[in-house]
């Protein structure tokens, strides 16, 4: 049994070394990585593991017969590409994962390849320090699931999988409602964040907070629209209790902007302005912070 960790960045590493605890486990990056990986516990603990690194150089040398999985831990931006230099390397019948944030990829994927791939959606929060170290800098809960509810055996084996090595994981047959109510929150908090490079919990500040409830106010309409059932406690809620949990958080998209990388709000804001555009639905807010952080990206483009 050995897992195929595509994409050896802060979530993908995440995995790689509490997977490897039980698991061989080889990493696929662009560049060759350092052996020995570390990874800092939310308690403090250093963990140094060897880990096996290919790229596209020395693909010819992955083993595929005893593959349970490839997890896809790219950014949703850089996910088919990766994908693309595998996939002549890849059995049709391998479980694919994306653990990518938004909903571009993952409908893509699933409808065009041949073989089982899943969806996970995560609150682990990770970050890289360097090419070495790992810090997991909280624990949560990891779903699991195909999005038209598909391969529930398989979810749910890759699922005990997880949690046996401390990702704690539920196989679910509503994921695409699950990556929905992600990409609320994330439309909600990583954009306004970025712009205005603020910690999370700022945004409860006068100046931001009715930028927030506008833009929660476009995305539930969004989300009625697109039959996505609310979450129990209704998306204000939701998007405020995320803010509160992570005040202290600088979000991935303000990390990106301040490293003066791409951002992933194609993946974040294009599936809800897509929706909006099929359903009529009016969307000021959330066309003005795409249209900011496309303009960052692509300086020049109309
Ligand atoms: N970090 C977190 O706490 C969380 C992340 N997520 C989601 O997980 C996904 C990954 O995030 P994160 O790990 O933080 O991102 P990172 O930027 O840390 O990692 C992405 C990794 O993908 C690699 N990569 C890019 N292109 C390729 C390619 N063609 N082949 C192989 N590897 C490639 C990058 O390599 P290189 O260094 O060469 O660029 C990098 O190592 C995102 O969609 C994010 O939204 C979700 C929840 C929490
Ligand atoms: C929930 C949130 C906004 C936490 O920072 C996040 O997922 C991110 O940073 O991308």
């Amino acid at each position: 049994m050995s897992h195929l960790i595509v994409g050896p960045g802060a979530m993908g590493r995440l995995l790689a070394l509490h997977l490897a605890e039980r698991h061989r486990v080889v990493l696929l990056g662009r560049r060759c990585l350092p052996r020995y990986q570390i990874l800092t516990t939310p308690e403090g603990e250093r963990r140094r593991r060897c880990l096996e690194c290919l790229t596209p150089a020395s693909l010819e040398e992955l083993d595929t017969a005893d593959l349970t999985a490839v997890h896809l831990v790219t950014k949703a931006y850089a996910a088919e590409a990766a994908l693309a230099t595998l996939a002549p390397h890849l059995p049709n019948d391998t479980p694919l994962i994306l653990w990518q944030n938004g909903f571009d990829v993952q409908p893509r994927l699933t409808r065009h390849r041949r073989g089982p791939t899943l969806c996970a959606t995560t609150t682990e929060g990770a970050y890289s320090s360097g090419d070495e170290v790992v810090v997991h800098a909280g624990r949560g809960q990891t779903w699991i699931g195909h999005l038209d509810g598909q391969y529930s055996a398989l979810a749910a084996t890759l699922a005990s999988t997880l949690t046996a090595v401390g990702i704690d994981t539920l196989a679910v047959d509503d994921i695409r409602v699950r990556l929905w109510h992600k990409l609320a929150v994330n439309a909600a908090i990583n954009p306004l964040v970025a712009r205005f490079r603020i910690r999370n919990g700022q945004l409860r500040d006068r100046a931001f907070r009715p930028m927030v409830d506008a833009i929660i106010e476009e995305v539930a309409a969004i989300m009625a629209a697109e039959a996505i059932p609310p979450p129990v406690q209704g998306f204000p809620a939701l998007v405020w209790d995320v803010v509160a949990a992570t005040a202290d958080n600088r979000a991935s998209m303000l990390q990106d902007v301040l490293a003066d990388r791409p951002t992933e709000h194609d993946a974040i804001l294009m599936p809800l302005l897509r929706a909006a555009r099929e359903k009529g639905l009016d969307t000021p807010h959330l066309s003005a912070l795409h249209q900011q952080l496309d303009a960052r990206q692509f300086p020049g483009k109309e």
